[in-house]
């Protein structure tokens, strides 16, 4: 697991401490259950986490580049609508909630969406997450960087037309609640509303990466992949 880590050895990089050092919510924060579950023992990762955001409005095609970026550079994949949607067929107890969220094309309070996302980092054995659908707001976003205590090292930005993307949901097929057109416009309203805001954001910082959304899958990942070699080159991926 990734969190298996025999030591509080040097494995974690001085610019990473640099970073997280300047947070409240350091590493930390991260390890706070990992360190709790192994009974007072402080077990930190053993290389520093290469966070990517995968967003764009419902039917860009983020869970299908992810699949391609999985594939051919090793991240794992978490997608927050999945492990919703996972809450809600274990029955959990913010499973109802979560449901009616998703029908009405809202978005679910941040703290339950991070908190299923850190556990998913902490058992995972890999350092490279590819967190697909997330933050959605900028209260998501704020949210992971209080909870986890990290920042991203890339913001992928799928950028696709309005009306392909309903074209792509009402093609989906899978029996998603949310894929109807009641709801796809609705969430085109909040992803306008509340998730652009968090895309300028990081083009602000320099870390948004936007890919022009049409064309087919693989003329598309061809965007995408030069993106993660030239980060495949840096001692930091
Ligand atoms: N380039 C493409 N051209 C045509 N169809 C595509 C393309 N990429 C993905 N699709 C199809 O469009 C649908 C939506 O794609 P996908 O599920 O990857 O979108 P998403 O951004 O993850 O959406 P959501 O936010 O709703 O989860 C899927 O049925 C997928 O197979
Ligand atoms: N950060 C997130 C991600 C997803 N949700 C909810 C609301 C979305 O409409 C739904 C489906 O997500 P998708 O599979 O399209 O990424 O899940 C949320 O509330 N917060
Ligand atoms: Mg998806």
């Amino acid at each position: 697991m990734w969190r298996r880590v025999a030591s509080l050895s040097s494995s974690i990089s001085s610019s990473f401490l640099a970073q997280t050092a300047s947070r409240l919510n350091t590493w930390e924060s991260l390890t706070t259950g990992i360190a709790q579950q192994a009974k007072g023992v402080i077990a930190p990762k053993e290389k520093t986490p290469f966070i990517t955001f995968v967003l764009g409005g419902p039917g860009s095609g983020k869970g299908t580049q992810c699949i391609k970026i999985v594939e051919t550079f090793g991240f794992a994949h978490l997608s927050a609508g999945d492990l919703l949607r996972r809450e809600i067929a274990s029955k959990s107890a913010d499973g109802a909630m979560i449901l009616n969220t998703i029908k009405e094309g809202k978005i679910v309070p941040s703290q339950v969406t991070v908190k299923l996302i850190q556990k998913e980092m902490e058992l995972s054995d890999n350092h490279k997450f590819l967190i697909d659908g997330f933050p959605r707001t900028e209260e998501n976003r704020v949210s992971f960087e209080q909870i986890i205590g990290v920042e991203p090292n890339v913001v992928l930005f799928f950028d696709c037309p309005e009306e392909e993307m309903v074209k792509r949901v009402l093609n989906r097929n899978e029996g998603r609640v949310d894929d109807n057109l009641e709801t796809i416009k609705k969430r085109l309203t909040v992803f306008q509303a509340l998730s652009l805001p968090v895309i300028n954001y990081y083009s602000e910082k320099g870390k948004l990466y936007t890919i022009k959304a049409i064309g087919t899958e693989d003329e598309i990942f061809e965007q995408v992949r030069p993106i993660f070699a030239a980060f495949e080159k840096r001692p930091s991926l």
